[in-house]
């Protein structure tokens, strides 16, 4: 078994005033392994997303460990911590964050003209190769204001595979699509995985969940529970089936 992230004992907690502390996470251990595709499930304020930022780095925790391939971050300077960031890890969000002044395929290629020895060239042909792998290389000339949704969260995944990372962290990617586009990006997310990128989304979406290997259940800054599944497979499309084992396993776990 082949580890990429594991969280030891990670504690997280915010001020509350100037004399008193807040935990956002709670004890949190945690093993996620090459290749996973890991879904993060619970209610509102659980601390899904801090648990997100904590484990990639984007985050200090208070107390714990968090190893990436082994190596402790934890411990890490800030200009460390973002190498790895920017070379080993991919980020997309629910508000996608693009930059407006940018055309769609050149917020593709910026992660990566940021490193220091890209050739620009090779750069531009990958950023094409992916926004042709995800349906979009027509737009690629475009600015963010012609795009849909859906259209712009693919141009950020594209973003988010541009320096070929060993991970990809999603917080809420499709919080704000309809069901349509939902199920577009969670087929790309599939295809990507099953090239052999480790997933690992924030999710409320049982449907979304039901296209991943495992499910974690956050409640109250602690994990409460994980419900492992088989990874998916598009050939038998049992996605239905999927969702519905969740639902009924989110219910006797009480939420
Ligand atoms: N920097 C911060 N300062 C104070 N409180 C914070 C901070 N970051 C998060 N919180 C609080 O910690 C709790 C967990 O937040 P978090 O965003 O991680 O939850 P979540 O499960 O992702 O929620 P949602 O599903 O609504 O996005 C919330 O109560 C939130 O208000």
């Amino acid at each position: 078994m082949n580890l990429i992230i594991e969280a030891r004992s990670l504690n997280k907690n915010v001020a509350l005033g100037s004399d008193r502390e807040f935990p956002i996470l709670k004890d949190i251990n945690l093993a996620i392994e090459e290749g996973e595709f890991v879904s993060v499930m619970g209610p509102s304020g659980s601390g899904k997303s801090t648990l997100l930022y904590n484990i990639s780095g984007m985050d200090r925790m208070t107390s714990g460990s968090v190893t990436f391939r082994g190596s402790e971050i934890s411990s890490l300077k800030e200009e460390e911590l973002a190498q790895i960031r920017l070379n080993h890890m991919g980020f997309i969000f629910q508000d996608m964050n693009l930059l407006k002044n940018l055309s769609l395929i050149d917020n593709v290629m910026f992660p990566a003209i940021v490193s220091k020895s890209a050739d620009k060239d090779k750069v531009h042909r990958k950023a094409k190769e992916l926004m042709k792998m995800t349906g979009i290389e027509k737009l690629a000339d475009n600015d963010i204001t012609q795009g849909s949704g859906g259209q712009l969260q693919r141009v950020a995944i594209c973003r988010a595979l541009i320096n070929e990372p060993d991970i990809i962290f999603g917080d809420e990617p499709t919080g704000a699509l309809d069901s349509k586009a939902t199920a577009e990006i969670m087929s790309i997310l599939t295809e990507i995985n099953k090239q052999g990128t480790t997933i690992l989304l924030v999710t409320h979406d049982a449907k979304v969940a039901a296209k991943t290997d495992r499910v974690l259940l956050m409640a109250d800054g602690k994990l409460v529970g994980e419900k492992k599944m088989s990874k998916y497979n598009t050939q038998y499309d049992d996605s239905k089936r999927r969702e519905e084992s969740i639902m009924r396993w989110l219910m006797e776990k009480g939420f």
